[in-house]
Order: structure tokens, then sequence, then C-alpha cells
């Protein structure tokens, strides 16, 4: 856990075993009314339901959904929306986010964001409010990138940068991913990404990410597009949480309706 001042807001993101499960639900700021978070009200209402320790979103979603949320975590989306030095961290202070969001894409010929997420971190410091970096290589299209190299590389230049934890692709093996985790400097999270090819999978790569360090998981489409987002969490929870097996996890998915 973080040993600066920040840390009161770190501990509504994380459990006291240092350890999150978060849901990614900021997707509608790009493809508007998206599978899963049709209604944004209900779909936070089921993750918080599972138990879910924090949500990430945009402000319009958190502001709709806040009875919903209650004391859960909130992390505040930026992207998507125009960087400029502290953008944004006024607004969380005042919403009382317990962190902020920001997508980077170290290696991009063109624009990287690194520069932004640095005068965020630096803003944001200055009101105490964590910042969460989301390096993606190069950018989300550029699959041939999304090596463990460059995102071992994306994690340790956006904590250098400032960030307080990192949301990071997970890849390759839990040995292999422990690099990522152990060069980052700051807690890392492993990163959802498209819908696995059935729920297992995802319950797996969660545990995988939990053997090589990482400090939790944050997904979206594999939680909000799940047939059942509250028990996906739950799953989630037992195995980040709870050092549950994925068979063991798996139980969640399977109680009747
Ligand atoms: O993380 C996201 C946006 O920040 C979206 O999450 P997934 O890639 O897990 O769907």
């Amino acid at each position: 856990m973080s040993t600066h001042w920040p840390r009161r807001r770190m501990h509504h993101v994380f459990a006291p075993d240092g350890r999150a499960v978060i849901a990614a639900m900021d997707a509608g700021i790009t493809k508007g009314v998206a599978p899963g978070l049709e209604r944004g009200r209900a779909a936070v209402k089921r993750v918080v339901d599972g138990g879910v320790d924090a949500i990430l979103a945009t402000i319009g979603l958190a502001r709709a959904a806040a009875d919903e949320l209650g004391g859960t975590g909130l992390i505040l989306a930026l992207d998507s929306e125009i960087p400029s030095a502290g953008y944004g961290v006024e607004q969380a202070v005042r919403w009382g986010a317990d962190a902020l969001e920001l997508k980077v894409f170290p290696g991009n010929p063109e624009v990287t964001k690194m520069g932004e997420l640095r005068e965020l971190c630096a803003e944001a410091d200055r009101w105490g409010m964590p910042v969460m970096a989301e390096p993606i290589p190069v950018g989300f299209k550029a699959l041939e990138a999304h090596t463990l190299a460059n995102i071992a590389h994306g994690a340790r230049v956006s904590a250098e940068a400032g960030a307080d934890f990192v949301k990071a692709q997970y890849t390759g093996t839990p040995e292999e991913y422990r690099e990522v985790v152990e060069g980052c400097l700051v807690p890392v999270l492993a990163l959802g990404g498209p819908m696995k090819p059935t729920p297992l999978h995802a319950l797996q790569m969660a545990h995988d990410a939990i053997e090589a360090g990482a400090s939790g998981i944050v997904y979206g489409r594999n939680i909000v597009e799940a047939e059942r987002p509250d028990r996906m969490v739950a799953a989630l929870v037992e195995i980040v949480h709870g050092g549950a097996s994925v068979d063991v996890a798996a139980k969640h998915l399977n109680v009747p309706l």
C-alpha cells in the first residue's frame, strides 16, 4: 500500500489485504449504449451486489449511479476527454472519487499522452488524489506491440511518471507477468480485455495474475457482459481476496437463478 498521503483514498479502492477487484464501466464514453451497460444504474448495482471493491467510470455514469454505488470505491476515468494538465482533478475531489484514471500509449509515434500523465500526477498529488495509469503499448489495435517487454516498459514508465497504481494487460505465464509486476515500483492490476472464450478463462487469468504478484484485476467486458455480472464479481472476489482456485470460485457461476 502506498506510503504517501493519498493512502486514505487508496484504502477505498484496495481492501485491507492490499488487493482489489475493479469493474471497468467506462466504455460508454466511446461506445455510447455499450453491451452490459445499457441500463447504467442497474449495471452498477449488479457489480456492487457482487462485492466489487471499486468501479472505473466516467463522471456521467458515476453521477447517475451515485446511489447504487454507495460507499464502493470510484475511479474516475478521464480518457477520451481532452487531456490537459490537471484536467478533472477538482471534479474528482468534488465527487468524492478515490482515484483518477488515464490511458497512455507508450511507443506511439504520434501521441503517447505520457506528458499529460506526468502533469496529471503532479496536479493530483497536490490534492492527495491517487492516479491509476493504463499504459497500452502503441495503441489498442497495435496487437503486435503488446509484448511482455513493452507491457513491462509501459507499466514502469507510468510509475516513473508518478502513477500510484497501474492497470496493465496480462500476458504470458505467471512467471513472465511477474516481470511486469516486479519492475513497476507500484501495484499492478491485470486488465481484462475482450471477452474470453468462457468465464472460466476470465477466472483463470485473474488467478494467474495474482500468482504473478498482481494486486488485483480491472475487468470490463468480462464482468459487465457476463451472464450474471454479480456472480462473476463474486467469483473474482473469491480468487483475488480469498485465494480460491478457479474450480472453487466457479461455483459462484453455477448458482441457480
Ligand atoms: O478497461 C477498460 C477501459 O478502461 C475496458 O475494460 P475491458 O478491456 O476489460 O473491457
